[in-house]
């Protein structure tokens, strides 16, 4: 970890292009403040000297060791990762394929995915050995540091990850153990990324909420009252648990743009029917075949994407007879196809991209 110390008038300034490492480090030239790592003590120098990669420009900032030791404090301290996004939804991919252990707590993800202060992520994803025969095992924490069953976006970006680390060919699948169970990513030669997401899981204790099912142990299209207003949801979990609404009480179909989503989604997220919390859908019908989604995540809160989401939306359209089975979900990062087949299973097809590779302090 970083500690602070006091300095006069410090000018810090990365002359490196990695950004995680230097946001550690810079601070305004106007405040007193710079943090260092902490087994750093200080002793007076008074030129521009070079620490991890940044130039230190004060005539006061005194350092006891010697750069060669800070090089070494901070080499133990810091964290190998590639940022990946998928429709916006962005995730830190660690290489943790030597531990069944995450190599970061879930204080350290909270930490590394601030977008002021970290790199800037909605969760960090573990790319672990496999488990009972399965060629690789997910975990992932979200960005508050709570730890979900599974991740739509994240598993595709963890499928091109794996695929990166192997050098494998461009086409293949790969069968991932999740704590929901287990999902197969395929990585298709036109560049999506296709995955068989499991069985929808619909009743109720299971998904889990405690509102009373309307059909068959399922809770579909039954009202829920948030903050003195009434939503029409249905309730379907993708190993993890996700509340849709296509409307309020009044039938009248959503505008989701108009939606006060940082105000709503926490009242859904955190109500008490839902007691291991819930992402929640919101979701304008534009075709039976085409729908907008908005999304306020459990652990993450507004995010451009949610492919668990997207996948539970098609279920609950279907459920609440407003959609095929086959539909386009646009989110506010893009569109992602869905299919809930024969086989009781939902494919979710969509891009997965590698937008750097870094280092951080942890
Ligand atoms: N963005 C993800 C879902 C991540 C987990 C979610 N926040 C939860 O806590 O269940 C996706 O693409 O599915």
């Amino acid at each position: 970890m970083a500690a602070f110390a006091s300095v006069w008038r410090p000018h810090l300034q990365s002359t490196e292009s990695d950004s995680a490492l230097a946001s550690f480090h810079c601070i305004p030239s106007s405040s007193r403040l710079v943090k260092l790592p902490e087994k750093l003590t200080f002793t007076a120098f008074s030129s521009s000297r070079s620490l991890c990669g940044l130039k230190v420009r004060t005539s006061s900032v005194m350092l006891e060791k010697t750069l060669e030791t800070a090089k070494k404090v901070s080499s133990k301290e810091i964290l190998d990762f590639s940022k990946y996004q998928g429709l916006g939804n962005d995730f830190l991919l660690v290489d943790n394929r030597d531990s069944a252990e995450p190599k970061i707590s879930p204080e350290q993800a909270v930490k590394l995915c601030d977008r002021n202060f970290g790199v800037g992520a909605d969760g960090v994803i573990f790319a672990m050995p496999g488990i009972n025969g399965s060629d690789y095992s997910m975990r992932i924490f979200n960005s508050d540091g709570s730890e979900p069953e599974m991740c739509g976006n994240g598993i595709r970006c963890m499928a091109r990850f794996v695929a990166n680390l192997e050098n494998a060919a461009e086409t293949r699948s790969y069968n991932i153990h999740t704590l929901a169970g287990l999902i197969i990513p395929k990585l298709r030669e036109d560049g999506q990324v296709e995955v068989d997401m499991g069985a929808p899981i619909l009743n109720a204790p299971d998904v889990p909420t405690k509102l009373t099912s309307s059909k068959d142990g399922a809770v579909v299209k039954v009202p829920l009252n948030v903050d003195g207003e009434n939503w029409l949801v249905t309730c379907v979990s993708m190993g993890n648990p996700h509340c849709v609404t296509f409307a309020r009480e009044d039938g009248k179909d959503l505008e989701v743009n108009c939606l006060p989503l940082e105000k709503i989604g926490p009242l859904f997220e955190h109500h008490e029917v839902f007691p291991a919390r819930t992402n929640t859908e919101f979701i304008q019908v534009i075709s039976r075949s085409h729908v907008r989604m908005r999304v306020w995540e459990r652990g993450a809160g507004a995010t451009l994407a949610c492919g668990t989401g997207a996948c539970a939306v098609v279920v609950a359209g279907v459920l609440e007879g407003r959609t095929e089975k086959k539909c386009t979900v646009d989110l506010p990062g893009g569109p992602l196809e869905i299919e809930w087949r024969e086989n009781n299973h939902v494919y979710m097809t969509g891009p997965a991209e590698l937008v750097f590779e870094g280092k951080a302090f942890l």
